[in-house]
């Protein structure tokens, strides 16, 4: 899915040749600051590198429209941004943005219950815990039904049970749609629980590629 070629970005990403497969858990690890966040942002082109390729499904990305990649390879930050209004305003916001149809209340209610949030659809967003806003923003992008879920740190604000339940749900729904997903992680255990393949990252280079 993901191929990159001698891909340079400033002096912090240095990857000779990297292939992310489709249709997989894909997790990055490595020390903090060495990279890995950048390297997601390469992959939807919110930053581009200076030199070398990225090629999606064998298309380099410089030629396709930045929109168009991240309505089909979409990332949730470390720390999603939850805006103002409800649960429901914010499960569908990523939708309105990308132009795509919007979802019923069936489906915005089956999405809380795959991220394990008991909350109902009208309630405040902003009053939500740390943890729960950022299973908001996790649904909000499950919504989008892309065909690579970038994911960074996903379960940064969970406690161990809640990260292993969601984490659990969303490897078994990427792979039931025929979805990737690629995680960052500091957690060795998410990592050989629920990988196919393991990108080890260091100083922006891959040191070393596991495959399970
Ligand atoms: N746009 C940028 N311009 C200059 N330096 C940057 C930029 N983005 C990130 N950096 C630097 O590049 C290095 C790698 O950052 P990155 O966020 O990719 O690391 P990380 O491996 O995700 O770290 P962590 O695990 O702590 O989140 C850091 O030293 C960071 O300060």
């Amino acid at each position: 899915m993901f191929t990159l070629k001698g891909v340079k970005f400033k002096d912090i990403i240095d990857v000779d040749r990297l292939d992310i497969a489709a249709g997989k858990v894909t997790c990055i690890v490595g020390e903090s600051g060495s990279g890995k966040t950048t390297l997601l942002k390469l992959l939807n082109k919110m930053i581009s590198c200076d030199v070398g390729q990225i090629l999606y499904h064998e298309k380099d990305i410089a030629g396709i429209d930045p929109v168009e990649i991240r309505r089909q390879v979409v990332m949730l930050p470390q720390s999603p941004a939850i805006f103002e209004g409800s649960v429901e305003d914010n499960l569908l916001i990523g939708l309105k943005f990308s132009g795509k149809k919007l979802a019923s209340k069936v489906e915005l209610k089956q999405v809380l219950k795959l991220v394990n949030l008991n909350k109902k659809l009208d309630d405040e967003a902003e009053s939500l815990s740390g943890g729960e806003k950022q299973r908001v923003a996790l649904a909000r992008v499950i919504l989008m039904e892309p065909e690579v879920l970038l994911l960074d740190e996903p379960s940064s604000a969970l406690d161990e049970d809640t990260e292993q339940l969601i984490i659990n749900e969303l490897v078994r729904y990427t792979l039931k749609n025929e979805k990737s997903l690629v995680m960052v992680t500091h957690s060795k255990k998410m990592a050989t629980d629920f990988a196919d393949e393991i990108i080890k990252i260091k100083d922006g280079a891959v040191i070393d590629k596991e495959v399970r």
